[in-house]
């Protein structure tokens, strides 16, 4: 089996990507966050407080006659931004783009923070992290991807995000119209569930390639580029009027500024990111201050190459044993 389905920007700055995907009988249709940070698939729902919901669609295991409470279980979950939700577990019939998982564990909010309140397009989140990352208990469920693994003609998903557009994301198959040359591989440490790999270095706008291996995690669901300290200084060095602002959680420049692209490796491979997708928003609609698409990591305990770097590649998540990841320009 294969699945092919959009990747498609939430608001003008990508924030965040959803995909339409199907639940139950009769199909119910939501749009969720593919999230290869984290491992619950969770939605949405009749039981969330009406309160807590403002314009997202909502999964109602009432209405779908293949819909089974999966009794006594539980789930919560806190991410790195700090939102979080928590609620109960059903299984039912889960499809993304045609691929279909029969009885997919659908963890159904009872409760959301105001931040996913607020966030109206979004309509929950497909964890694509190892399973091992579940919150479920007493006993913890599957990602679709492991669900849908056996069926997979290849066990792989990819990821083809894109600046300001809708990109895809595939399963069971390597498309390769979507990516130029070839596909550079590296090696995935999947404890404790992450997609775990690293840079072979990087380098500044022109400067020359410093060699260096940064372990971090590939995150779908992770807006901006998050790297040591000293890597995100020597960017900002080359931007006029660049600070790192206390007030603003980050670094800050005058949105007129010029910006250096950023290249990261994987193995020999370089990519580029243009100027353009670290330019990423003005700190309010009428401001001229601009909010970097590179930000430090020191804050997370963790290196996050989130949206900003990975919709400059086509991204191949591969589920063999052992995993790895893949790059290629496109
Ligand atoms: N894996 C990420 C997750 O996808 C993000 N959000 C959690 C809930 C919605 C989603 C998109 O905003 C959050 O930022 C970092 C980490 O947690």
């Amino acid at each position: 089996d294969t699945g092919s389905a959009a990747a498609i920007p939430i608001n003008e700055v990508d924030i965040a990507y959803v995909t339409p995907v199907t639940i139950g009988t009769p199909p119910q249709t939501l749009m969720l966050d593919l999230d290869t940070g984290s491992s619950d698939l969770w939605v949405f729902s009749s039981l969330t407080p009406s309160n807590q919901v403002r314009g997202q669609e909502i999964y109602s295991p009432t209405k779908s006659s293949t819909s089974k409470l999966l009794s006594g279980h539980t789930w919560s979950i806190r991410y790195g931004d700090g939102s979080g939700s928590r609620g109960t577990v059903y299984t039912d019939n889960f499809t993304i783009g045609g691929l279909e998982v029969k009885s997919q564990a659908v963890q159904a909010a009872l409760e959301v923070s105001s931040m996913l309140t607020q966030e109206q397009s979004l309509d929950g989140l497909v964890g694509l992290g190892f399973s091992a990352l579940n919150t479920v208990r007493p006993s913890s469920q599957l990602t679709f991807f492991d669900n849908a693994r056996p069926n997979l003609d290849e066990e792989v998903f990819t990821a083809d995000l894109k600046y300001h557009a809708t990109g895809s994301y595939d399963f069971g198959f390597i498309d390769s119209k979507k990516y130029a040359g070839n596909i550079t591989y590296t090696a995935v440490q999947q404890s404790p569930g992450y997609w775990t790999h690293s840079l072979s270095g990087y380098s500044v706008g022109s400067g020359a390639f410093q060699a260096s291996q940064i372990s971090g995690i590939s995150d779908t669901g992770t807006t901006l580029l998050y790297l040591p300290t000293a890597i995100v200084t020597a960017y900002y060095r080359q931007v006029q009027g660049a600070q790192n602002s206390q007030y603003y959680g980050g670094y800050v420049f005058p949105c007129s500024s010029t910006l250096p692209t950023f290249t990261f490796g994987i193995e020999g491979a370089r990519f580029t990111i243009p100027a353009s997708y670290i330019n990423y928003t003005r700190i309010s609609p009428t401001s001229t201050t601009c909010y970097g698409g590179l930000q430090s990591s020191s804050g997370l305990g963790i290196n996050i190459f989130g949206d900003v770097a990975l919709k400059r590649a086509f991204v191949v998540f591969s589920g063999t044993n052992p995993p790895r990841i893949g790059f290629a320009i496109k």
